[in-house]
């Protein structure tokens, strides 16, 4: 076990980096997927579960852990970790993303954001030290600056602004952060979809030394294409040898096509969500239980894995499930996602071991084109 934060790269394969994470509380194996866990939980998981399918580090919300239970009530309580019974690594965002597309009546300026609950309209302030402040009651391991994300499209001007202000609350996170071994805040290249913009962000930051990087300002509805731009832009920038995370990223493909680009670290509701709506993933692509094909077919989502929401359960149960409303629903949906998502970065990481990784990137996107057979 270490006390401090380190990264270390295995292997490269083109662009995409193989490494670990190695932290106090445990190894982060990369690329690696982190789950979302919003409020404390990885919806419809137990955290015993989430573990056993190779998760690493799950995602906690600031947003929402803030208003309910409380920053402070969760340190009285011992921090998320113990509260949650997680004891591996958690990442928290900032909050500042989710204040901007949950919460009411909110204002943003210079010293930070003012916002009202979405869930019981009091009125509270987030500013780069109160983000960092909070994300320290939690107890979270690696900790977000707080940064201003714009909407795709906005004007030159617009993203400009943001990404500037982001560089100011980069420094006051970090100052807030100071040194904390075991521990990491990472900084935010924001610069919307402006090549000059994104280089000018990611300079400064890698100036200011980070533990890491996110790549923020991505997957806010923009094409695909336009996000793979970006990275191709961002990641030679960024330190070679400091982490680089994709914030809010994303399906399988986006994932790959990332990797391939030089992120090392995802998080996405994506599997979960989808899950409790019905819309399983697997190596054949999507399959969306709520369609009646399902209702007779009597094979399992897939025979081959070893997951038993995969593997024990037939499409007309799972199908029957959702019809009805059952609970159980959610949990095998939900439960099948992440064991894939898991399962498709152990194979990502292990074709880059074997420097084998464009073949597994084309195999794999075959495998979805293939379709559900
Ligand atoms: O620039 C960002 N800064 C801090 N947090 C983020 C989270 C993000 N999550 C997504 N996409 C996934 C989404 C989840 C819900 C709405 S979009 N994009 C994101 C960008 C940022």
């Amino acid at each position: 076990m270490t006390e401090k934060f380190t990264f270390t790269l295995h292997a490269t394969d083109g662009m995409a980096r193989r490494g670990t994470v190695s932290m106090p509380r445990g190894d982060i194996r990369t690329p690696a997927f982190m789950p979302v866990g919003t409020a404390g939980t990885v919806k419809a998981m137990y955290p015993g579960q989430v573990r056993e399918l190779g998760s690493d580090i799950i995602l906690g919300n600031t947003y929402h852990l803030m208003l309910r239970p409380g920053a402070e009530r969760v340190a009285k309580l011992g921090g998320l970790h113990v509260f949650a019974n997680w004891p591996h690594p958690i990442l928290t965002d900032s909050g500042g993303f989710q204040v901007m597309s949950l919460a009411q009546l909110r204002k943003l300026d210079e010293n930070g954001v003012t916002f009202q609950s979405h869930i019981d309209g009091r009125r509270y302030e987030l500013t780069p030290e109160r983000s960092i402040e909070i994300q320290g009651l939690l107890d979270s391991d690696i900790q977000m600056q707080l940064d201003e994300c714009v909407a795709l499209p906005s004007s030159e001007a617009e993203i400009e602004r943001a990404m500037r202000l982001s560089l100011r609350w980069a420094e006051r996170s970090k100052a807030a952060f100071g040194e904390q071994p075991g521990k990491a805040v990472f900084g935010i290249v924001q610069g919307g979809d402006v090549p000059r913009l994104r280089i000018a962000s990611a300079e400064a930051l890698r100036d200011m030394d980070f533990k890491g990087y996110s790549i923020g300002g991505l997957a806010v509805g923009e094409p695909q294409h336009v996000m793979l731009e970006i990275l191709s832009i961002t990641t030679p920038v960024l330190p070679a040898e400091k982490p680089r995370y994709l914030m809010g990223v994303g399906t399988p493909d986006d994932i790959l096509e990332s990797v391939a680009r030089g992120v090392d670290m995802f998080d996405c509701v994506m599997p979960t969500r989808a899950g409790r709506h019905g819309l399983a993933f697997t190596r054949f692509g999507k399959v969306n239980l709520k369609n009646a094909r399902h209702a007779e077919d009597h094979r399992p989502l897939d025979e081959a894995s070893d997951c038993p929401a995969s593997r024990d359960y037939s499409r007309a149960y799972l199908h029957h499930l959702f019809k009805a409303n059952e609970t159980l629903a959610a949990m095998l949906l939900t439960w099948n996602n992440l064991a894939y998502y898991q399962q498709l970065m152990a194979g990502i990481r292990g074709a880059i071991d074997e420097r084998r990784f464009e073949d597994f990137r084309l195999a794999t996107k075959a495998g979805w084109a293939r379709g559900d057979i």
